[in-house]
């Protein structure tokens, strides 16, 4: 196993078990690769009957609910589990207020709605996520999800922001001056994600696109999510902002970091 996959492992690992103890009723099931390995340990637990004996397992997407379902666990949905008790996800890149951009898998808008509901919300990451500020690490850009209609108009929107952001009256009750606040570049670059092995775009498990847009550095994460999700066509936006509790890194020595709102230890 490479280092890289050995580091989501452990970290994973290392935060089911610090959280997933027998109290936790409604599990909320995160997307993408270090997830799997999260749900590994989720299923060798259950085995071994050290879980909740009426564990739910809410999924965030396709990818999860197919997870849950073929390890033979109870998978139910958030219309009917709406308040979850700990949802643990992945992330592309988290800086130390644990904000954090998702969606390299296309699956931020059903993250979204799991991460809200979760009373605890936990990151499961290898070093490479580990951030001073977004933007720095994960260079693809900030993954937005656009009603296909759409796609026009808001690539169109965020293209301008820079140019528009000064005069914006919503920038003004976020008591932001200038969009040179918010991110690095003078224009975003936006890019529709293409799909590897289908022709044409990425379509996500709402059949939307999504429009990748590099801000470069971003400044305030928690006031560019907000001024990108008011766009008339954004589904969801891939930034997290003030949502997770931990980070949980696994490091390229093979120990396991903790970022908390205090700051950085290892375990
Ligand atoms: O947000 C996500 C999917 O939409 C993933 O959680 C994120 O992309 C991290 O994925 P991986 O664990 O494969 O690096």
């Amino acid at each position: 196993m490479s280092l890289v996959e050995t580091a989501k492992r452990i970290a994973a690992r290392a935060a089911v078990d610090k959280h997933l103890t027998k109290k936790i009723r409604v599990l909320g099931v995160g997307s993408g690769s270090t997830i799997v390995y999260a749900f590994e340990r989720v299923v060798e637990l259950a085995r071994q009957g050290l879980l909740h004996p009426n564990l739910v397992c809410v999924p965030t997407s396709f990818q999860a609910n197919n997870l849950i379902r073929h390890a033979g666990l109870t998978c139910g949905q958030l219309n009917e589990f709406p308040k979850v008790d700990l949802c643990i996800d992945g992330a592309d890149e988290i800086d130390p207020q644990l904000n954090c951009i998702k969606g390299g898998g296309a699956a931020h808008y059903g993250e979204k709605c799991v991460a809200v509901s979760a009373s605890t919300f936990i990151l499961v990451a290898d070093y490479r996520k580990r951030s001073d500020v977004l933007g720095v690490k994960w260079t693809s850009g900030v993954p937005v999800e656009v009603i296909p209609d759409a796609l026009e108009i808001v690539s169109l929107r965020i293209k301008n922001l820079s140019k528009d952001g000064g005069n914006n009256s919503l920038m003004k009750m976020l008591g932001v001056s200038g969009i040179g606040e918010l991110y690095e570049r003078d224009e975003p670059v936006v890019s529709l994600r293409m799909a590897v092995r289908k022709a044409g775009p990425v379509v996500t498990d709402n059949g939307n696109f999504v429009l990748d847009v590099d801000f470069g550095k971003i400044y305030n994460p928690r006031v560019l999510e907000v001024l990108l999700k008011q766009m008339t066509g954004v589904l969801e936006v891939g930034l997290f902002s003030n949502m997770a509790q931990e980070a949980w890194f696994g490091n390229e020595d093979g120990s396991v970091g903790i970022r908390t709102l205090k700051g950085d230890s290892t375990l």
